[in-house]
C-alpha cells in the first residue's frame, strides 16, 4: 500500500517498548482481584476475598466468604452469642469457595492471592490441593491459635507465605458508570 498520502496517526507508544506508564503489575492485579471479589462477601465484619492463579499467571478462581447454598437469608452473620447461631460454624471461608469454583483440573502449582490470611482449615484445603503459594494482604488474627497452626502446617509441608505490598500506586480506582 502507497503510505505517502495517508495521514500520520499519533503514535501513544512513541516507538517505545517500555510497559505503559500506570500499567498494572500483575501480582497488584491479582490482589486487586482478590479485593474485588471480598466485596462480595455479605459479611458486615470481615469480608474476604480469594484468587487462585496458575503457573501461567492466569486467574483459575476466586471466591469469597459466603453461606452455604440454602442457608443464604436463613443463617446468622452474628460473632456472638450461643455458637449454634453465630456464623462461625457455617460460613464457607473465601478460600474454600475459590477451590470449590475453579475452572481448571485442579489448583496443583498455583498461587492463591487472599485477602486475610488463611485459617487452619483453609491451610489444609490448601495444602492437599496442592497450592504452591500463598500471598496474603492482613494478618489481623496473627495471635489466633487458628493462624499460628495454620502457618505450622504451611510451614510443615514447605508453601512459602509472603505479605503482599503492591508495586503500583496502592489504590486502583475503577469506574463502572458507563457515561
Ligand atoms: O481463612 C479464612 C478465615 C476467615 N474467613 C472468613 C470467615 C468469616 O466470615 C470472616 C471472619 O469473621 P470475623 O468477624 O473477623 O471473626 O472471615 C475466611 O473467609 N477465610
Ligand atoms: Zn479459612
Amino acid at each position: 500500500m502507497d503510505k505517502r498520502n495517508q495521514k500520520q496517526q499519533p503514535d501513544p507508544s512513541n516507538g517505545s517498548k517500555r510497559k505503559r506508564e500506570g500499567c498494572l503489575d500483575c501480582s497488584d492485579y491479582f490482589m486487586a482481584v482478590a479485593v474485588l471479589t471480598s466485596k462480595m462477601s455479605e459479611d458486615p465484619n470481615t469480608q474476604v476475598g480469594a484468587c487462585i492463579v496458575n503457573q501461567d499467571n492466569k486467574v483459575v478462581s476466586t471466591g469469597h466468604n459466603q453461606m452455604p447454598k440454602g442457608g443464604e437469608d436463613k443463617l446468622s452473620w452474628a460473632r456472638t452469642g450461643d455458637k449454634l447461631d453465630t456464623k462461625y460454624l457455617y460460613v464457607c471461608h473465601a478460600e474454600l469457595n475459590a477451590i470449590m469454583n475453579k475452572n481448571s483440573a485442579d489448583v496443583k502449582g498455583c498461587t492463591i492471592y487472599v485477602t486475610l490470611f488463611p485459617c487452619n482449615e483453609c491451610a489444609k484445603l490448601i495444602i492437599q490441593g496442592g497450592i504452591k503459594k500463598v500471598v496474603y494482604l492482613s494478618d489481623k488474627y496473627k495471635d489466633d491459635v487458628l493462624t499460628i497452626s495454620s502457618k505450622k502446617m504451611l510451614d510443615l509441608a514447605e508453601i512459602p507465605y509472603e505479605q503482599f505490598y503492591p508495586k503500583g500506586a496502592p489504590e486502583i480506582v475503577i469506574n463502572i458508570n458507563p457515561n
